[in-house]
């Protein structure tokens, strides 16, 4: 589905990603890594927010190198950035149905996705009317989350989704993302490993810009060095 090629990234001179290769099928995969790693300017690589020195990203054998960033997002491509960039002063359903707005291929479904969109996210629908800023931070992360799916994407990334979040609200979103797998890829960035073991199939842990371990996420889960250096043990 999405594929990364000896990509190289840089700050001015600071290396960030080095010779990077990572191959993203159907389904879901973690990004995992400690603070700084690299994970966010992967993201920001694919969506061409930051350049490559070397290599190429293709998705869906599509090469995005010449592509800008909107072309990369209707090819479907979409982003909850860690942030969640959300309209504060907009109401729950303002900001569900801009995330519509965004691909031509998702504006003739904007409804129908609506309600898919609801039925993953029943909160949404219970404040439509509310504005988002005035929301919990969980509430904003489900509303993040429900705004990309809006855009009905082929690919859908999730930049640290646990950040700030209490635990029982983490552990709620990833049961959530681990059931919309069926129906969309998923990539989640994480420090948060073993959350969100439970939600993958595959994961790659990243250190100072390069992958240091792949698995399926049983191996990852049985491996003691992820064990010791990520879970907490
Ligand atoms: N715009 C920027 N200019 C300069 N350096 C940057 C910039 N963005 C990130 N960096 C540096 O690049 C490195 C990788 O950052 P990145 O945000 O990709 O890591 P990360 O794995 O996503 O970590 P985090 O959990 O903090 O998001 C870090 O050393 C960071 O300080």
């Amino acid at each position: 589905m999405l594929e990364l090629k000896n990509i190289s990234c840089s700050y001015g001179r600071m290396p960030v990603v080095r010779d990077l290769t990572l191959k993203i099928e159907e389904g879901s995969t973690g990004l995992f890594g400690p603070n700084g790693a690299g994970k966010t300017t992967i993201i920001n690589a694919i969506l061409g927010l930051v350049s490559l020195k070397t290599g190429s990203i293709s998705f869906r054998g599509i090469e995005l190198n010449k592509l800008k960033t909107h072309e990369r997002v209707h090819l479907g491509i979409s982003v909850v950035p860690q942030e969640r960039e959300l309209f504060p002063l907009m109401t729950v359903y303002e900001n569900l149905i801009v995330g519509g707005q965004n691909v031509p291929s998702a504006r003739e479904h904007v409804e129908k996705t609506l309600e898919e969109v609801c039925e993953i996210f029943p909160i949404l629908k219970e404040r439509f009317e509310q504005k988002a800023g005035t929301m919990s931070g969980g509430q904003q992360r489900q509303l993040a989350v429900g705004r990309a799916l809006m855009a009905k994407p082929k690919l859908l990334i999730l930049d640290e989704p646990s950040l700030g979040l209490q635990p029982s609200i983490v552990h709620d979103l990833f049961t959530i993302l681990k059931d919309m797998k069926k129906d969309v890829s998923i990539m989640v960035t994480e420090q948060n490993v073993r959350e969100s073991l439970r939600a993958v199939d595959t994961g790659h842990i990243m250190e100072n810009g390069e992958i240091i371990i792949t698995g399926t996420a049983d191996e990852l889960s049985n491996n003691p060095e992820v064990e010791k250096a990520y879970m907490g043990l």
